[in-house]
């Protein structure tokens, strides 16, 4: 937990922060590798792997949005988006590599120290290369998704002060519950797996803005043989199903005509003491649904509650005027001008009776 203790620091540090963009970079660089990438702090140097990781990303995009012969022909002749996702690629891959390295050296409780101890189907120890992929698979699938749920989320509680005051509200009652009702206690250390797993409300609002800024706006399947929908669309072999997550999210038809508002009470049982999603798993799919369902969900909850009660415990977070949040076209649901907030040190009275600001 000592990135936490980071985050605090930066905070303190800088009166405007521009949320999601070193934190989830620090632990799920952290989890599969056993390697701080040390991009907390402002004063910190530019890590060249998270600058090499994001330019890989953005040339992917490319891929996507433009006719394949335009990327192949880039690739050909080592030209435009195609140079820069080679160069990028080549820095994350020697990251990984020495990632690798030093856990086969120093081996621990991350992720790659786990699979050298694991063998593959036929009994042998799994290759650097496959590992590397293992390794870099997750930081792919974990970093960016967590980081920009986090950015909606603070600014949709900015903008719904009930919803932020029943968020503190809930952390403090269970802090009391835990940790006593001096609210010095709250802070003292992070949250525990047993009181993060208290905070239902809470999950309900990173649901809800998962609902309606999902991570992963848009997911694709490439159909391997000619097959039939449900609803009886051909989809021949060899071509690519494209769903927006995003537009599921919003739909009527699957959550109301009050679809388009925040309101996390709509991932409550009806006595407010459950986390209760659609029975439907894939009327939300934020996470994907069915057999490849995304691995990391409970991970990813775990660590928003984290961060989101971190910082709203300590402080009230208000939009700084003039800043525009837009949505950035990326493979991620990105802010495009990122979140600029000013931060109120927040005083907390006792469970359950918050004060905005100190
Ligand atoms: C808010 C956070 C997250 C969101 C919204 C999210 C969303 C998704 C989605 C939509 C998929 C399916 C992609 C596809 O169909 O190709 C997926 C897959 C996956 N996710 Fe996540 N994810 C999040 C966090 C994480 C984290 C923290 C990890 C791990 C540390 C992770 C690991 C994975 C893995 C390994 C898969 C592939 C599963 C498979 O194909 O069987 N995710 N995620």
């Amino acid at each position: 937990m000592s990135n936490l203790s980071a985050i605090f620091y930066y905070l303190k540090v800088s009166r405007v922060w521009i949320t999601g963009i070193t934190l989830p970079d620090s632990v799920i660089v952290n989890f599969p590798t056993g390697k701080d990438p040390e991009t907390l702090s402002p004063d910190l140097p530019d890590n060249p792997f998270s600058k090499a990781f994001d330019n890989a990303t953005e040339a992917t995009l490319q891929r996507l949005l433009y006719p394949s012969f335009l990327w192949k022909l880039q690739n050909t002749f080592d030209l435009g988006s195609e140079k820069q996702l080679r160069r990028s690629l080549a820095i994350v891959g020697n990251y990984m590599d020495d990632a690798v390295a030093d856990r086969k050296a120093r081996p621990s409780d991350d992720l790659i120290s786990r699979f050298l101890n694991k063998r593959d189907v036929d009994g042998n120890p799994f290759p650097s290369s496959v590992l590397q992929h293992i390794a870099l698979n997750f930081v792919l699938a974990g970093r960016d998704t967590s980081s920009v749920a986090l950015s909606w989320f603070f600014w949709l509680v900015m903008n719904n002060p009930e919803v932020e005051d029943k968020i503190v509200n809930e952390i403090t009652t269970v802090l009391s519950e835990t940790r006593g009702i001096d609210p010095k206690l709250w802070v003292e250390e992070p949250l525990v797996f047993d009181e993060a797993e208290k905070l239902v409300y809470l999950k309900a609002a990173l649901a809800e803005t998962l609902r309606l800024y999902p991570s992963v706006p848009l997911d694709f399947k490439y159909v391997i043989n000619d097959d039939v929908l449900p609803d009886g669309t051909f989809v021949p072999s060899g071509s690519t199903v494209t769903y927006s997550i995003y537009s599921v999210g919003r739909m009527k038809t699957i959550w109301g005509e009050d679809c388009m508002e925040f309101k996390p009470d709509r991932w409550l049982s009806s006595d407010q003491t459950r986390f209760e999603p659609p029975k439907d798993g894939y009327k939300f799919v934020a996470f994907n649904a069915g057999p490849r369902t995304c691995l990391g969900k409970d991970l990813a909850y775990l660590q928003m509650k984290s961060v989101a009660s971190a910082v709203l415990l300590r402080y009230r977070l208000s939009p700084v005027p003039g800043h525009r949040v837009v949505q950035k076209m990326s493979l991620t649901l990105f802010m495009k001008h990122g979140l600029k907030v000013y931060m109120q040190p927040r005083k907390l009275d006792g469970p359950g009776r918050v004060a905005t600001s100190a």
